[in-house]
């Protein structure tokens, strides 16, 4: 699928109950959807305003211009779908005291859904409706969701002002994708398994989550019963007694089919006897439980309503093996729990191929892979003769990438290093160690938060011939238009729909050093 011309739309300050970074249709040129009126009053009910997009956060915009201020207002509301028409009444309208030629501030709350979308279509999972923040809009057909992601991407693009280019868009299956889910463990009537809505610290239970593979869904099943029959005791966070915080389940195919890696995360002085008693049940129960592991990482530190693990810890070993078998190319991995997994279990392949493919590399290539995980998207360019040196603050992470590569390429020249990203000093030993032999291809993928400022100062010293470029969302558009402004050309753009049900899109940027 390849993108339309963007919509025209520039950068301007916005007023009201929405994010700050919003655009706005400029004064002048209103959206095709923008509805007008002459002013706001309180108590006053605006009819059938049309959400317009879906913003960066999976929920509806709605865009309503106001004659008396000159302002076009954006709204946001959690639940809407585009191409749907809402009723909103103004609870708040409100001129600036000081000064009233300044445009109002106004809160429109939806008082009534007066026509769905043509892209409406029945959940299939029965906790969406509960808002169990597994997923922003399964109501949505699949076909809408990349639309509408495409479209979002062009905004980011042309809010970044960044230059246009067409760009592939590689979709996923809609269920059983997930690889990777954290399912909080708390008490209510009786142990439970479930996810936070969004912002809030309360988890709804859940009985099953389409998002996994159906294997995962039986070790769901099976941990929970266990966990329940071993009278294991989830955190309590109002009496601070118990010390089960999550679970987290990891899926990976083999074989044809699936297979399925638990982790207890717990406080640290958790009662080993009865976890292992609870993960061996499990094991016994489920065949696609192949192993459960524990983490202690909720420590003193981690007690707080809504915590989440961040990983990278070592794990032990309760019951079956601590690993999962993974079908990458036409090896066999051992992936383990304790590095980073990429979310979609289908597309993990096709974007490291798709990193190879824009890489151009030639055997013999220097390749740095920077936030390399365990290494997945620079193991076919050593399986081409390239040499890798990889880069990551997880040593456990790190040491997979050398289980890794002596099975793709035995005694082909791989390295690893360890340290922080974000770190000057660390990066200062790179620096070093580039003057030896710099990079001729970079491979750069460092998660959600983007890359550290630091990191990214460091690029231009080190100036790689070749960069590409794995991110996101906001902190990608905002990395790339950085990069772009000091040297490096943006040569061309794949999208991979790695999270479906959310608004997240994940691009694979090929850039090139131009001076
Ligand atoms: C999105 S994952 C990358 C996955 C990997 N490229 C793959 O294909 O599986 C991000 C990785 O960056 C690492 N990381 C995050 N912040 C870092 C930092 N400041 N310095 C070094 N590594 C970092 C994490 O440990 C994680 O392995």
């Amino acid at each position: 699928m390849t993108s339309l011309l963007r919509a025209v739309v520039r950068k301007k300050r916005v007023v009201g109950l929405k994010t700050p970074t919003e655009t706005a249709a400029t004064p002048g040129f209103l959206h095709e959807e923008t509805v007008v009126v002459n002013s706001l009053r309180q108590d006053q009910v605006v009819r059938g305003v049309p959400v317009a997009r879906i913003d960066e956060r999976g929920h509806g915009v709605v865009h309503v211009h106001v004659r008396q201020d000159q302002e076009t207002f954006t709204f946001n509301y959690p639940r809407t779908l585009p191409g749907e028409k809402l009723n909103l009444r103004v609870g708040l309208a409100k001129k600036d005291r000081f000064n009233k030629k300044e445009a109002g501030s106004y809160r429109l709350a939806i008082d009534e859904r007066t026509a769905a979308s043509v892209d409406e279509v029945t959940p299939r999972c029965p906790h969406f409706r509960q808002e169990c923040g597994g997923c922003a809009f399964q109501s949505l057909s699949y076909e809408a969701q990349l639309r509408e992601k495409e479209k979002l991407l062009n905004l980011l693009m042309e809010q970044f002002e960044l230059p246009f280019l067409a760009v592939d868009m590689v979709p996923s299956t809609p269920y059983g994708w997930h690889a990777r889910t954290e399912f909080t463990i708390f008490l209510r009537d009786g142990l439970q398994l479930g996810l936070h809505p969004e912002g809030s610290p309360i988890p709804i239970a859940l009985s099953q989550c389409h998002l996994h593979p159906e294997e995962s869904q039986a070790a769901f099943l099976a941990l929970r019963a266990a966990l329940r029959h071993a009278n294991c005791e989830p955190f309590d966070e109002r009496t601070g007694r118990g010390y089960l915080r999550s679970l987290v389940l990891r899926s990976a195919g083999t074989g044809g089919s699936k297979e399925v890696l638990a982790t207890f995360v717990t406080l640290p002085e958790a009662p080993e006897e009865r976890l292992a008693h609870a993960a061996r049940l499990a094991v016994e129960e489920s065949e696609s439980l192949k192993g459960v592991t524990w983490s202690k990482e909720g420590g003193e530190g981690e007690r707080s309503p809504g915590w989440r693990a961040v990983g990278q810890q070592s794990h032990e070993l309760l019951a079956g093996r601590p690993y999962l078998l993974y079908d990458f190319l036409d090896m066999q991995l051992h992936l383990s729990p304790e590095a980073f997994l990429r979310p979609n279990i289908f597309l993990a392949e096709e974007v490291a191929k798709s990193a190879l493919e824009m890489s151009g590399a030639c055997e013999g290539d220097m390749v740095w892979d920077a936030f390399s995980g365990q290494g997945l998207l620079s193991l076919p360019l050593l399986r081409l003769g390239c040499r890798v040196l990889a880069l990551d603050r997880s040593l456990p992470a790190l040491q997979a990438v050398l289980r890794h590569a002596q099975l793709a390429a035995p005694g082909q020249d791989a390295r690893i290093f360890c340290g922080d990203l974000g770190v000057p000093a660390f990066l200062q030993r790179l620096a070093a160690a580039a003057r030896g032999e710099p990079p001729k291809i970079l491979l750069v993928d460092p998660g959600r938060n983007g890359m550290p400022k630091v990191f990214r100062r460091f690029l231009l010293e080190l100036q790689a011939p070749r960069l590409l470029f794995l991110s996101g969302g906001r902190v990608m558009a905002r990395d790339l238009a950085w990069l772009l402004k000091r040297g490096y050309q943006l040569h061309s753009l794949k999208a991979f729909d790695l999270q479906p049900h959310s608004a997240k899109l994940s691009v694979l940027a090929k850039l090139e050093w131009s001076e």
